[in-house]
């Protein structure tokens, strides 16, 4: 009877058993479902910081690209500032030396007895004798058509100018060139008459202020070689048109390099070019009185 009973158990513990061993399975492998889903969550978590971090680094290196050009930039700025003071400090040099020299000409003019001054004016021909003087005023070959000063008017300048035009003369003269001067002291009376032909401040100062040729601190001028041959420039004397603009850039390279040339050593030299006019340059001092002195005086 007892064996009985064990028998018909065994079924029953066998099913308990397979029951218990599905049960331990099934959460086995719910375990590892579980455990693998969250490491694909963390592997997707790592792909996308990995995403980002290669975004960042891009941005990060287009920003650093920029940063060195702007490095090269400012470098090259630097470096080219450095090339303008150094070209100034040269400038400021060479016209400290032109002063010196200046004022011991001045000292050694004012020296020489026979040197006629009258109000501050002298003739330029007593300064430097290797001049070429063309008085474009004194014959009727210039904008007016008529003869506005005396034929055998001399130029004049103020003392210092002349000093001034003296130093430039030489430094053109070491290269193979003179100055040709059609212009310098203008009696007042004259600036009138310009002034009523072409009233224009641009081409003509106006009489009422009053141009600085009437202080015989202005010159007009152009280059010559030692046989007379004028040198090529943008335009004859007095074309009062935009052509004779120092900034025109339609005339030809040579014209063009000559008329820089020549302004490049006046203002060296103590002088300062009219924007309008590529022959005409004032004293940079510009301290000298408004004249009307009589040509004659100097005859
Ligand atoms: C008239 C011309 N040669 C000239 O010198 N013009 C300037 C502007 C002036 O009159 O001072
Ligand atoms: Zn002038």
């Amino acid at each position: 009877m007892k064996n009985t009973n064990r028998t018909s158990r065994v079924p029953y513990i066998i099913a308990t058993l397979l029951l218990i061993l599905l049960v331990a399975a099934a959460a086995v492998i719910l375990k590892e479902n579980r455990s693998s889903s969250s490491a694909e969550k963390k592997l997707e978590y790592l792909q996308t910081s990995h995403e980002e971090l290669g975004e960042k680094l891009k941005v990060l290196t287009s920003e650093n690209e920029k940063l060195s050009t702007e490095k090269k930039q400012l470098e090259n700025t630097v470096s080219e500032l450095n090339e303008t003071l150094k070209e100034k400090e040269k400038q400021s040099l060479t016209l400290k030396e032109e002063n010196l020299k200046l004022s011991a000409a001045l000292r050694s003019e004012k020296e020489k007895r026979e040197l006629f001054v009258y109000k501050g004016l002298v003739r330029v021909m007593d300064i430097d004798a290797s001049l070429s003087i063309d008085l474009k005023y004194a014959t009727d070959d210039n904008f007016t058509g008529q003869r506005v000063y005396p034929e055998d008017a001399p130029a004049l300048l103020a003392l210092e100018t002349a000093l001034k035009l003296k130093i430039a003369n030489e430094r053109f003269e070491k290269d193979g060139y003179r100055i040709r001067i059609w212009d310098g002291y203008r009696p007042r009376s004259v600036q009138d008459i310009f002034w009523n032909l072409v009233p224009d401040p641009r081409y003509v100062a106006d009489p009422s202020k009053g141009s600085i040729h009437n202080r015989g601190a202005s010159v007009d001028v152009t280059l010559e070689d030692f046989q007379g041959n004028v040198l090529e420039m943008p335009t004859d004397y007095d074309d009062f048109s935009e052509k004779a603009s120092r900034n025109y850039q339609g005339s030809s390279e040579k014209a063009r390099e000559n008329m820089l040339y020549l302004t490049r050593i006046m203002e060296e030299s103590g002088f300062k070019g009219l924007p309008s006019e590529w022959w005409h340059f004032d004293d940079k001092s510009r301290t000298y009185p408004l004249l009307d002195v009589d040509f004659a005086v100097f005859n």
